[in-house]
């Protein structure tokens, strides 16, 4: 299907004539002008507010926005994901994420298969698996109850599970600790495993390939070391795997009874959902874990039905488009004003980045316009000491997203109201900024002579103009999160569509991990010295040294090949 350039669509070219005439138009104007922008610019969904009152757009920009995503098809697109389409086109694949969270009166079928009945089945075995964990009826190797889960996973069979563990970490069983290993670098590993006892340790080998190298590596490692002290037989009560691949996981040693299975219609960033959750379930209890499916199936339902205009990812993701495509922002910042979200832009980061940092569109024509800007942030009020300074004052224009929780799940008095009064002055600051006449009447206020005065008003300007959205939750609940995430998928989602690009895929992941095993092999000395740049070359002499010195750092695993 050749679709028309977006760069040459009718509605783009009228949002550039939109942007030329009313880009910068001042907000703080606005909200003066229009007392009921706030209500206008606010709706409710899934048990989440968002507030995009404080953005740089007026009625015109908002009906020009739907318009473009209603001739990009993206409610066409969205129904195509749902029923099970094979949109994932380059690995010939359907993106079913959504079919994980429905209930088990969802009728589903993918290639003749009933999914939704194989889905509830590994619900089930999770369920199961979870509360034998908590209740302590799974005795590891000398008959004691498990205490510590080790996930070991990385990309998508990682960050999810380790920002919602540490998200609900307020509902965590008393007994257990979760953690989590992902890098190659053995230093990670090493400092979980000098943390746990192997008798009351379950090792999770996360994996949807069960290939992927640095998981494969730690896996072998984590498996070498329980077995110093423990025997074969033994690692049946504390190995299981979470996989799309049967024979490589039994290969490995897991037996099929002990393996969560998944399929190829979840991809590994949407994975959350699926057994890859287990460490959760595992944590804070299936009915937990199914409360966060249920938080997202919400987010779902909304989506599915609510008319664009009123559609909490259609805004987010038409509001991310006109700052990304027309005011040329190339990043956006996300700062969760809770400490359990913590990891929360980094999750994102996957989920955002893996599914739209693309330069050609789904048929692998060159894209006309830009795509998925660069996600990143940090907590509030920890960012506010670090690098907002640059948000209020630097040159480019970074959208933000803020995030806070109504009510907090500690004791502590006082706390929170501070921790809510400074992301809501936050987003104030930067749409109202302040102004050279505000600064000169505080400065005079002050008793500073007018050199002085004139000195500092240029540093202590605030521009102002500013966007940023809130979202805001009544308690971090399981099903608030499972909605909080839902809702960023079908933002990059909607996103995706208006830029034409595949966002289930993620080739540009390959190439490294390909050159990484060729350099692994010559590190090793399993290979002869291969033709490299100059730079490269003398990297690895420089690695070869020090190898001989420390041998340590020499790969020497089967999964280094
Ligand atoms: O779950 P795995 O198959 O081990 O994959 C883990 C991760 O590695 C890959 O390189 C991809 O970039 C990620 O999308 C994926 O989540």
């Amino acid at each position: 299907m050749t679709k028309k350039r977006l760069a040459d669509s009718p509605t783009f070219r009228q949002l550039q004539t939109h942007f030329d005439a009313v880009g910068d138009a001042a907000m703080r104007t606005q909200f003066a002008s229009e007392p009921d922008r706030y209500s206008r610019y606010s709706l409710h969904a899934a048990g989440l507010m968002l507030d995009y009152s404080k953005n740089r757009l007026n009625q015109t920009t908002l009906d020009l926005l739907m318009a473009l995503a209603r001739e990009q098809q993206v409610e066409a697109r969205r129904d195509a994901m749902f029923a099970g389409e094979k949109i994932n086109l380059t690995e010939q694949r359907a993106v079913l994420h959504t079919a994980l969270r429905a209930p088990r009166s969802t009728a589903l079928c993918v290639d003749g298969q009933d999914i939704t009945a194989d889905v509830h089945a590994v619900l089930d075995q999770m369920h199961g698996f979870s509360e034998q964990i908590r209740s302590g009826n799974w005795v590891g190797r000398d008959g004691q109850a498990i205490t510590d889960i080790v996930n070991i996973g990385i990309g998508g069979s990682y960050l999810g599970p380790k920002m919602v563990c540490q998200a609900l970490r307020a509902q965590a069983h008393a007994r257990l600790s979760c953690h989590f290993v992902s890098n190659v670098d053995g230093h990670d590993l090493a400092a979980v495993l000098a943390k746990v006892n192997p008798a009351t340790t379950l090792f999770i080998i996360a994996s949807k390939t069960f290939t992927t190298t640095e998981t494969m590596m730690n896996a072998h490692s984590a498996r070498s070391w329980f077995l110093q002290s423990g025997t074969e037989a033994d690692l049946a009560r504390h190995f299981v795997a979470v996989s799309t691949n049967l024979p490589a996981v039994t290969g490995f040693g897991i037996d099929a009874a002990n393996m969560f299975p998944f399929w190829d219609w979840v991809g590994g960033r949407y994975s959350i959902w699926s057994a890859i959750g287990l460490s959760v379930a595992v944590l804070v209890g299936f009915a937990a874990f199914r409360e966060f499916l249920d938080g997202a199936h919400r987010m779902d339902q909304h989506f599915r039905t609510a008319p664009l205009e009123q559609n909490m990812p259609v805004l987010l993701a038409m509001i991310g488009i006109w700052y990304r495509n027309f005011h040329g922002a190339s990043s956006v910042s996300v700062a969760p004003y809770h400490q359990d979200l913590a990891l929360f832009a980094g999750y994102l980061q996957q989920l955002d980045m893996e599914s739209n940092g693309k330069r050609v569109t789904a048929s692998g024509q060159p894209l006309s316009a830009a795509s998925g800007p660069v996600i990143w942030g940090d907590t509030g009020t920890n960012g506010q000491h670090a690098y907002f300074q640059l948000l209020h004052q630097g040159s480019d224009l970074i959208p933000m997203d803020f995030i806070a929780v109504l009510n907090a799940s500690h004791t502590l008095p006082g706390h929170h109201a501070v921790l809510l009064a400074n992301c809501f002055a936050q987003s104030e600051a930067f749409m109202r900024g302040k102004t050279a006449v505000e600064v000169r009447a505080d400065l005079q206020a002050q008793g500073l002579d007018a050199a002085a005065t004139e000195a500092l008003v240029p540093h202590k300007t605030f521009p102002g103009n500013r966007p940023s959205n809130t979202l805001l939750m009544d308690a971090l609940t399981p099903a608030n999160l499972g909605a909080l995430i839902a809702l960023y998928e079908h933002k990059v989602f909607v996103q995706g569509v208006i830029w034409g690009v595949n966002s289930f895929d993620q080739w540009g992941v390959e190439l490294g991990k390909v050159l990484a095993q060729a350099i692994a092999r010559e590190l090793s000395g399993k290979s002869a010295p291969q033709q490299h740049d100059s730079s490269t070359t003398a990297l690895i002499a420089l690695a070869r040294a020090a190898q001989m010195a420390t041998p340590s750092i020499a790969p020497d695993s089967p999964s280094a090949d």
